[in-house]
């Protein structure tokens, strides 16, 4: 029997769901991976003019829906908060590292980057984080994926030995860029992270490091790939997402500045820490609250205690102006 996982056609992505595809493999069972070429991937142009959150889901779910594939492997930030009826995340697998990387020229951090360096993400929650911490920092909007980005840092083609940068895209030209570091350490290139940056500067996106099995919500499992699934479902990255996806929903709904959030599943507590910031750094609103689960697992009562956990550091947040903050651009690059 071999099942059909869905994905981007990034390095990325396919690495990752190479992952689960060898993870969930076993000598009765085979997954392998079908590439779909997604709206994201195809087009140049900024992201906020494709409708922002989900673009480079959209294609790839459709396919799910469509019984193309049956399932597809996403970066878990990528999906918007609010879930499809159509569609099901099946599992969530143990989470990569959370932070944020700077991958700057020279071994350089947070603190040595001189006065004025120019630092490129096309994110707004890392805009208005860095900024808030480093209010000299020149901020340079950049695309692409993470080849492409690393490549803008000076001195990154020394080093160089990945797919190469994409053409007539600039080289060299800044002082660092922010990426993830789960994406970078996925891709085996954790050469170019120079600091994993502390949550306490800089709080991840809502969902950051976890990927997401989803299939079709209709779709009747057999076994062998019901308890593959059931295999790959982390506990705790599972409880994180929950919370952090119940923040991000309840703060879309009315504040449009950029967000992030990071839970963490520690010894039957579930803590959750949340951000909303204004894109030029002026002004943050940051929050916290832990909540105690009875047991240590994904069940129902768990799951409805994270997702309150979310909604109520969510509702603090908006008690203390989130959603009078000033807008940031449209949301797409978390
Ligand atoms: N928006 C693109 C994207 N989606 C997921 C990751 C990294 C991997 C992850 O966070 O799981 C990235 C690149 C980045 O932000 O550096």
């Amino acid at each position: 029997m071999a099942y059909r996982i869905g994905t981007r056609g990034s390095a990325l992505a396919t690495t990752q769901t190479q992952w689960v595809a060898d993870a969930m493999s076993d000598e009765h069972t085979a997954f392998e991976q079908v590439i779909i070429k997604t709206k994201g991937d195809v087009t140049t142009g900024s992201l906020a003019n494709l409708g922002g959150t989900g673009v480079f889901a959209t294609a790839l779910r459709q396919a799910v829906i469509d019984g193309e594939v049956d399932m597809a492997v996403h970066s878990l930030k990528d999906l918007p908060a609010k879930q499809p009826a159509e569609l099901h995340i099946a599992a969530i697998p143990a989470r990569a590292d959370v932070r944020d990387a700077l991958c700057a020229a020279n071994g350089m951090t947070l603190e040595t980057l001189p006065k004025g360096a120019k630092i490129g993400t096309g994110s707004p929650r890392r805009v208005a984080q860095l900024l808030a911490y480093r209010p000299d920092l020149e901020m340079i909007d950049i695309r692409g994926n993470v080849q492409t980005r690393l490549a803008r840092v000076a001195g990154y083609e020394h080093h160089h030995d990945n797919a190469p940068a994409a053409a007539g895209s600039p080289k060299g030209d800044l002082d660092a860029v922010v990426l993830a570091c789960a994406g970078i350490d996925r891709l085996g290139m954790d050469w170019a992270i120079t600091e994993r940056i502390d949550p306490d500067i800089m709080l991840p996106a809502p969902g950051q490091g976890s990927l997401a099995i989803e299939i079709a919500a209709n779709k009747t499992l057999d076994a062998p790939l019901a308890n593959a699934l059931a295999a790959h479902q982390d506990t705790g990255a599972r409880l994180e997402a929950t919370a952090e996806r119940a923040l991000l929903a309840t703060l879309e709904a009315g504040c449009a500045s950029p967000i992030g959030a990071l839970a963490r599943f520690v010894n039957g507590t579930l803590h959750l820490d949340a951000v909303v910031a204004a894109m030029d750094g002026s002004k943050t609103i940051r929050r916290q609250a832990s909540t105690t689960l009875d047991e240590s697992a994904v069940t129902e009562a768990t799951s409805d205690a994270a997702y309150a956990l979310g909604v109520e550091v969510a509702q603090m947040m908006i008690d203390d102006g989130a959603d009078l903050l000033p807008p940031g651009p449209a949301r797409g690059t978390r």
